[in-house]
C-alpha cells in the first residue's frame, strides 16, 4: 500500500520499495561498521550469487528473485554497512520443463550444481556466500557448497514448510519440498551432495507438514535434529524459539551473543524461505501458509543469526512478484531485501 504524503517532509518517499526508500535507508546506514565473523577473509567480502531457478515449483516468476532484490537494493545497503560486495552475477539455471517424477529433475539438479561450485569457489575465497534464489531447491546447491567448504557447518532452516520430502514421499512432485530429504540422504540419488547430519539442522517456523514428512520430522528429532513450529513460537516467543534453536546447533546462549563467545564456533547457514512469513505481511510467493511470522519476529531470527558471529552464508528464497498486484510484491521483495541487510548485521542501534 502506498502511502501519498499531502506535501513533501522529512518522509516524503518513503513509500514501498521505490529508489529514495533505499538511498535513504543506505545513507542511514553508513554509519554502521560491522564486526564479521572470524572465519572470513578480510576486507569481509559478501559474494553474492543469483539463483534464478523456478523449476523447483510451479509458477514462471521465482526466477526474477535475484533482479528484484539486486534492484531493492541489496548490495547498496551491505555496503553501507561496510561489507565488500563482490557480485558474482547469476548461475545457469537452464533446462526444459520435463515430465517425469519429480517434475523437472535434470534442471534442478544442473541449476543447483552450478550453484554449488559458484558457492564452493566463494567459500574458499573467504567470503560469506548469498545465494538470492529462485525457488528453494537452490539450498541443495548453496548448503550442499556450505557442508563441503566446511563440515561442521550448522543449518537454520527457517520456513513454513519442512521441505523433506523425497521423491517418493512427496504428493506435488516438486523440488522445492525435497532439498533437505536429499541433503539428509533420505534418497540417495544424488552422488555429488556431501551428507548434512541432522544433528547440525535447526527448523524454525513450521506449520504445514505433509503427512509423510510428519513421520520424517519425528525421526529426525529422534536423531538429534531440533524441530520447531509456529506452536513454539506462540508459546515460548521468537526470542525462546531462537535461543533453543542456536543452542541446539552449539551456538552460545543463542539470540544473546557475548562476542568473543562463539569465536571457534563452526559456521551457521541460514536458509530463509520468504513464506515461512505471515502472507499478510509477505504474499508474494508460491506457497502461501497462513499464521506465519510476523514482521518483527523475522528480523529478530536474522538479528539472532547475526548476533551469533558465526553467519557464513545465507539463502532468501521463492519470492515470486508473479503471484500478487506490484504493491504486494514490492513489500515482499523490500523485506527479503531487509531481512538479509538484518542477517548480515544491520541493527536497530
Ligand atoms: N520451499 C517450499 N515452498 N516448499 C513447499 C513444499 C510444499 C509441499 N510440502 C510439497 O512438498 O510439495
Ligand atoms: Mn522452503
Amino acid at each position: 500500500m502506498q502511502r501519498r504524503l499531502l506535501s513533501g517532509g522529512p518522509h516524503a518517499g518513503l513509500g514501498v520499495g521505490n529508489i529514495r526508500n533505499t538511498r535513504e535507508r543506505v545513507a542511514e546506514l553508513a554509519e554502521a561498521s560491522i564486526a564479521a565473523p572470524a572465519f572470513l577473509r578480510q576486507p569481509a567480502t559478501v559474494a553474492i550469487i543469483g539463483a534464478p531457478q523456478n523449476r523447483g515449483q510451479p509458477y514462471i516468476g521465482t526466477d526474477r528473485g535475484p533482479a528484484l532484490l539486486r534492484r531493492a537494493g541489496v548490495r547498496e545497503m551491505l555496503a553501507s554497512l561496510g561489507w565488500r560486495v563482490d557480485d558474482r552475477g547469476d548461475c545457469d539455471m537452464g533446462g526444459p520443463v520435463e515430465a517425469g517424477w519429480p517434475k523437472n529433475a535434470a534442471a534442478v539438479e544442473a541449476g543447483s550444481r552450478s550453484l554449488f561450485e559458484a558457492a564452493k569457489r566463494a567459500h574458499a575465497d573467504g567470503c560469506l556466500v548469498l545465494a538470492l534464489g529462485g525457488d528453494h531447491s537452490i539450498a541443495l546447491g548453496s548448503v550442499a557448497a556450505a557442508i563441503a567448504s566446511r563440515p561442521e557447518t550448522r543449518i537454520l532452516w527457517v520456513d513454513a514448510h519442512a521441505d523433506c520430502n523425497t521423491p517418493e514421499t512427496s504428493r506435488s512432485g516438486n523440488m522445492h519440498g525435497m532439498p533437505l530429504g536429499y541433503l539428509l540422504g533420505l534418497d540417495g540419488s544424488m552422488g555429488w551432495l556431501p551428507r548434512l547430519d541432522p544433528r547440525h539442522l535447526a527448523f524454525v517456523g513450521l506449520r504445514d507438514v505433509d503427512p509423510e514428512e510428519r513421520k520424517t520430522l519425528r525421526r529426525l528429532r529422534d536423531d538429534g535434529a531440533f524441530v520447531s513450529t509456529m506452536k513454539e513460537v506462540d508459546g515460548l516467543g521468537i526470542g525462546g524459539v531462537m535461543r533453543e534453536a542456536l543452542e541446539a546447533l552449539g551456538f552460545f546462549r543463542g539470540g544473546h551473543h557475548d562476542e568473543k563467545s562463539n569465536k571457534n564456533s563452526p559456521p551457521l547457514h541460514l536458509s530463509f524461505d520468504i513464506d515461512a512469513i505471515d502472507p499478510q505481511i509477505a504474499p508474494a510467493t508460491g506457497t502461501v501458509v497462513r499464521g506465519g511470522l510476523s514482521f518483527r519476529e523475522a528480523h529478530y531470527v536474522c538479528e539472532a543469526v547475526w548476533e551469533t558471529g558465526a553467519l557464513g552464508s545465507m539463502d532468501i528464497v521463492e519470492v515470486n512478484d508473479g503471484l500478487t498486484d506490484a504493491a504486494q510484491a514490492q513489500e515482499t521483495v523490500d523485506l527479503a531485501a531487509a531481512l538479509v541487510v538484518s542477517a548480515c548485521g544491520d541493527v536497530i542501534c
